[in-house]
């Protein structure tokens, strides 16, 4: 994804950063807002969506989760309800197609009604774009955040295929047959394998943060160096700046606290599977694996390996601040290449570098602007399986406003 420079990105960005997320949490900043603090598990998992789905179908056919609360919950509590009940699906498909049509349910009927409605919504949201594209009604008529960058580049490969291939093309008895259905089924991937994994970094991270206030204001001292930043007071919110991604990745703390989240919460901390080559291989220190065994890393204890993260328990951001920590060249290429929190290989994740970008302009919006402390993290302990978020899928803290008013 070429989004690096993307103005259709940026001016997605500002929009919700700016106009929806920047005014909620301002609305809820201390001393008169939400007493309670807010769920931010919820507010970042919408956030991610906001920003991914915008970025697949343009702002116009995207959500807009961060401010329709009713619906946000309506859509999370679905997707997270079917969660339990992957095993079936995934790893006996056959079997359980088998039963299904005797009637006998290995999964209750109510997810399939839950996965029904979530392919329906996404579907929506599709056609809508492809009807926004057919009415040139996408980026370069009018706003710029309406471009379906993603949906856009899927439609001219998919006709670049038919054209130059045709009937020789490996895609042609999927891809090219429905083509329709081929992009909702990547769009509902994407989305769903978009949201949640960087709102999981997101609650770990500003749970990290909450619980070391001085960390905070070291990186806000690092935010308010971008020129321009993204201060609210400094420009009174009228400028809106969305810093470019060249000036993000140049902020060391920034990165840092971004890498200890993922490493010590990986999103994604479960087994990861591939199958071993035929006639046989060699993994590690075990010889004659035979072909078509299916083997796994988790993600989880990789990232636990003391010789490479020292007390790997503990918190510490400054791992990744090379300057900080006086790694070897050799240490910091181990520890580098022990991070696996987007996998590697062919099945590495193919967002891992619109998450990364995306949660630094969420971090750098949210604590140039606010300190974020703890109200309640019971259950914050992450869950064991593949996409892990806290045990209580909540995340209660309270905002307040520096450098300026309160909402
Ligand atoms: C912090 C955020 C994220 C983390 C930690 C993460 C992590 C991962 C991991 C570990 C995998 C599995 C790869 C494997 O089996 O080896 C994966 C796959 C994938 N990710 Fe991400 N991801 C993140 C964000 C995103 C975003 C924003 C997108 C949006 C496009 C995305 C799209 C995908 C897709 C489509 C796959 C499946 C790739 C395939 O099987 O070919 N991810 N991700």
């Amino acid at each position: 994804m070429a989004f690096h420079n993307s103005p259709a990105l940026a001016r997605q960005a500002q929009v919700i950063l700016y106009d929806r997320l920047l005014p909620l949490i301002s609305s809820v900043s201390s001393p008169q807002g939400s007493p309670g603090g807010i769920d931010v598990h919820e507010v970042w998992n919408s956030t991610t969506m906001d920003f991914i789905t915008a970025y697949l179908f343009g702002l116009k056919s995207g959500s807009n989760f961060i401010q329709n609360e009713s619906y946000r919950r309506h859509w999370l509590s679905l997707y997270q309800s079917r969660k339990n009940y992957t095993f079936f699906p995934q790893e006996l498909p056959r079997l359980t197609r088998f039963f299904k049509r005797l009637h006998i349910h290995l999964v209750p009927t109510w997810v399939d009604d839950a996965n029904n409605e979530l392919e329906a919504w996404c579907k929506e949201r599709c056609d809508a774009t492809s009807a926004n594209i057919a009415n040139k009604t996408t980026g370069e008529t009018t706003d710029i955040g309406n471009e379906p960058v993603v949906m856009k580049a899927l439609l001219a490969g998919i006709e670049k295929e038919e054209n130059t291939k045709g009937d020789e093309s490996v895609l042609r008895t999927e891809t090219l047959k429905y083509p329709e259905l081929s992009i909702a089924s990547e769009m509902i991937d994407q989305l769903a394998a978009g949201h949640e994994t960087a709102g999981i970094t997101l609650t770990y991270l500003s749970w990290h943060l909450s619980r070391n206030p001085d960390v905070q204001d070291a990186l806000r001292s690092e935010l308010l160096k971008l020129s321009p930043n993204m201060s609210l007071s400094q420009h009174d919110g009228a400028v809106k700046s969305i810093p470019k991604s060249k000036d993000l990745d140049a902020l060391p703390m920034l990165h840092a606290v971004i890498m200890e989240a993922l490493r010590l919460q990986a999103p994604i901390p479960g087994t990861q599977p591939r199958m071993t080559p035929y006639p046989s291989c060699t993994l590690g220190p075990y010889g004659n694996i035979p072909g078509g065994v299916r083997v796994g890393a988790p993600a989880h204890s990789v990232h636990r390996n003391c010789n490479v993260y020292p007390e790997p328990e503990r918190w510490d951001h400054k791992r990744w601040m090379d300057s900080e920590y006086g790694y070897t060249e050799k240490q910091r290429r181990e520890r580098d290449k022990w991070f696996w929190a987007f996998s590697s290989g062919g099945r590495m994740c193919i967002g891992s570098n619109f998450a990364m970008l995306e949660i630094k302009l969420i971090i750098a919006a949210i604590y140039t602007n606010f300190r974020t402390y703890i109200v309640n993290d019971d259950g914050i302990e992450q869950t064991d399986g593949y996409t892990c978020g806290p045990a209580s899928n909540k995340l209660f803290l309270g905002f307040e406003r520096v450098g300026g008013k309160t909402g």
